[in-house]
């Protein structure tokens, strides 16, 4: 069910007028549903029925310490990519032995906080991070147990900057040469093989290059075993991709049975989805400031900017932008763009929208890779955030002010 629909000509996200949430807590804002991030996290973990498995959460698409609350009460893993993600899971009160951590530039600072907090398994992204990490643990006097992330050189089939699994991208580790630095880990003192990982793209909408990915896998699970080397699970990544406009992505409950009807026996699996269980229990709320129709185009300049939500600017994504109260004005085509001083800053052009100075509207699906990437270019406070419970309300990140924007910097003597 949406979270965020229409009641007596008004969009409401659960039980409240996000109208009314807008004036509470002012725009830009993001809004999430406790109850869309809880249904889409089950919809994953239910559909793997008995078979053990661990649905880590991506921390990276939405790391907001109340959404990382209520995905670690509903009993989620995480996947974490830095020592800030680890400290934000474990502040929210996920589980040590429930978090991987993927990334190919793990500092070893980074590795010995994981390590001394006894994370579940890194996903080693190169031979060189094997051998740090081997001597990180070693200083600790522990084992660090590892899964080594493979490149299986699949087209994942979506946009270029969000593709992982193939040859000429930074991640992980090629798979023909993966047997040789399994062997090599199986060597060291303070290395224990768990598993294999793997992650080929975001927003992907179709099952096959995940079927691709793991017959490589499976492939490559064969040849550990005829070295006697064992593996304990297989992490199949995150990337399934949501709706923005016309997608069709399967369902969560079809990709892991997809997947799992691929799976040896009982071989634990996990799954790292980020965009999947955020990104459609978000809306981000701006308000018009000023109508601009020119000769050219017409331009409806509104509170919120790219430095709030980049995706339309970086990648020219589509999301779907609605007025949070619809009414009768003269309707036309709208490019809804932002105060940034850049001819980028835009998050919709050529909306056809009814609109008025002072109307909120709704960007759809910005739950995922929304606050998260948001930033102070051209000195703009960063937007606050809002979890909706039913018919409550939590401010669960304040609006940033300039002081605190301010807070790390010094003039000269
Ligand atoms: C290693 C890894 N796991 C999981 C994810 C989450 O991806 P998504 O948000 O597309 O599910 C990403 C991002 O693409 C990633 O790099
Ligand atoms: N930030 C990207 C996804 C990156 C995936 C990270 N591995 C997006 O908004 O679509």
């Amino acid at each position: 069910m949406d979270p965020f629909s229409y009641r007596d000509g008004e969009l409401f996200a659960e039980e409240l007028p996000v109208a009314q949430l807008a004036e509470r807590f002012g725009t830009p804002l993001y809004l999430y549903s406790r109850d869309a991030l809880e249904t889409h996290y089950h919809a994953f973990d239910d559909a793997f029925g008995e078979h053990p498995h661990r649905v880590c959460y991506a921390v990276k698409a939405n790391s907001n310490l109340a959404v990382l609350q209520v995905l670690a009460q509903a009993g989620a893993g995480f996947d974490i990519v830095s020592g800030g993600e680890l400290e934000r899971v474990l502040r929210a009160g996920g589980e040590p032995r429930n978090i991987v951590f993927s990334g190919v530039g793990k500092t070893a600072g980074e590795m010995a906080d994981a390590l001394k907090v006894g994370i579940h398994c890194f996903n080693v992204e190169s031979a060189a991070e094997l051998e740090l990490l081997n001597l990180v643990a070693g200083e600790l006097d522990r084992v660090a147990p590892i899964a080594i992330r493979v490149n299986p050189d699949v087209d994942a089939q979506t946009h270029p900057y969000i593709s992982t699994g193939l040859k000429e991208n930074k991640f992980g580790v090629d798979i023909q040469k993966a047997p040789a630095l399994y062997q090599r880990a199986a060597e060291l003192p303070h290395i224990k093989v768990l598993g294999i990982d793997c992650h080929i793209g975001s927003q992907l909408t179709r099952l096959a290059p995940f079927e691709d990915a793991l017959e490589r896998v499976l492939k490559l699970l064969g040849d550990l075993q005829a070295l006697g080397i064992e593996i304990h699970h297989l992490d199949l990544g995150g990337g399934l991709g949501v709706t923005y406009q016309d997608e069709a992505p399967p369902a969560r409950s079809d990709y892991v049975q997809a997947l799992l009807k691929h799976i040896p026996g009982d071989l634990p699996v996990h799954i790292e989805p980020g965009r999947s269980i955020a990104a459609n229990a978000g809306l981000f709320i701006t308000q018009v400031l000023f109508l601009k129709p020119t000769e050219h185009r017409n331009f409806a300049v509104v509170d919120g900017a790219m430095n709030d939500l980049i995706r339309p600017s970086l990648y020219s994504a589509w999301q779907e932008i609605v007025p949070v109260t619809p009414h009768d004005a003269d309707c036309r085509d709208w490019d809804i763009v932002g105060p940034v001083c850049e001819t980028g800053d835009f998050l919709g052009k050529d909306r056809a929208l009814a609109l008025e100075a002072g109307d909120y509207l709704a960007v759809r699906s910005a739950g995922a890779y929304g606050f998260v990437m948001a930033s102070n270019y051209n000195s703009r406070n960063r937007p606050a955030e809002v979890m909706v419970d039913g018919d409550q309300a939590f401010l669960v990140r304040a609006r940033e002010t300039v002081d605190e924007q301010l807070r790390l910097e010094t003039l000269l003597p």
